[in-house]
């Protein structure tokens, strides 16, 4: 067994009658790493978010949690914390009493301090407030501070950053940042690519049940595949015609930007970008903007996951 794997699964399937969940997923979740995992509606993120946190069980394949065969029994495994469709709270229980009732099925003994990981998620000043008066966000919050008090080593997240407004967010990624830091393993849906690209090494993309892809984002970056690109410069006309005249650059007609436009989109690979920004350069057309029309991650999912690419 790898002890650097906080998650190891091999051939792991879930059915609901009829219905393939989960096909033969393998699935490697290293220590100290922040982990993504996404997928359309349906591909079985919940179903294997759930696995992770005990509330089912593989009906085929094996499924090591933090060392430990995850066993036929319907518990939480030791040591993980986390929660799929949205946090269970106790709404007419103020924030702080919430974690003091889970603290006391705990035992009160092996958690965190309640101050310090209302601190954390940024609830301080409403501590004593009734959560049956939170907002979504904060009852996300609320449910990774639930999750921080137990100290886990495995922490599984279902869209953490649902309803979190951008300065609730950032907490949010500071706090699963430092936890990996720490050296714990974090898992977390999202269908937010930007998210997940601002704070996972590693991602897993899944379709109807099956892994697609799973490893470093790296791998997935813009070296070996072909992207759309949005260019604004200076001079559009003269970039046009520099654009036509490189190599390796492809104008893309159908995607809504007209021949008028301030913006050229063009496919291409890495190596005839460069040659293109450098024409522009020596041209004397000035660069001011140059990103891909998606990012690699979800032109990958999109790709993988056969989902039309929408129009820029
Ligand atoms: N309790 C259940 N009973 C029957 N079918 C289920 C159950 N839970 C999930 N499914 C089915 O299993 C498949 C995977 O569902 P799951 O909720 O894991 O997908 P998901 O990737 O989390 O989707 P979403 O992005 O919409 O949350 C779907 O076809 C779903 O309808």
């Amino acid at each position: 067994m790898d002890t650097n794997l906080a998650v190891r699964a091999r051939g792991v399937s879930r059915f609901f009658g009829d219905v393939v969940a989960l096909d033969a997923v393998d699935l490697d979740l290293a220590q100290g790493q922040i982990h993504g995992l996404v997928g359309p509606n349906g591909a079985g993120k919940t179903t294997l978010l759930g696995l992770l946190l005990g509330l089912a069980t593989p009906d085929e394949g094996t499924l090591e949690i933090l060392g430990t065969p995850a066993g036929r029994a319907l518990t939480a495994p030791d040591g993980v914390a986390g929660f799929v469709d949205g946090p269970g709270l106790y709404p007419s229980l103020t924030a702080r009493q919430n974690l003091a009732a889970l603290a006391a099925l705990r035992g009160g003994t092996r958690t965190a301090p309640i101050d310090d990981v209302l601190h954390e998620v940024g609830l301080t000043d409403v501590a004593d407030d009734r959560v049956r008066g939170f907002s979504l966000g904060m009852r996300q919050r609320l449910g990774l501070a639930a999750a921080l008090l137990t100290r886990p080593r495995l922490l599984v997240l279902d869209e953490p950053s649902n309803g979190l407004d951008p300065a609730g967010k950032r907490h949010v990624h500071g706090v699963l940042t430092r936890l990996a830091a720490d050296g714990a393993a974090v898992v977390l849906s999202s269908h937010r690519m930007d998210d997940l690209e601002a704070l996972c090494s590693e991602v897993t993309i899944l379709a109807t049940g099956r892994v697609v892809f799973s490893g470093p984002l790296a791998k997935l970056s813009a070296e070996n595949r072909e992207l759309d690109y949005r260019l604004r410069t200076s001079d559009p006309a003269a970039a046009r015609k520099l654009a036509e005249e490189t190599p390796g650059i492809r104008p893309v007609e159908d995607s809504g930007a007209r021949r008028d436009s301030e913006v050229l989109v063009f496919r291409a690979l890495v190596p005839a970008l460069d040659e293109l920004v450098t024409r522009l350069v020596r041209a004397g057309v000035a660069v001011r903007e140059l990103a891909p029309v998606v990012s690699p991650l979800e032109a990958a999912f999109l790709a993988l996951t056969e989902q039309e690419v929408p129009a820029p």
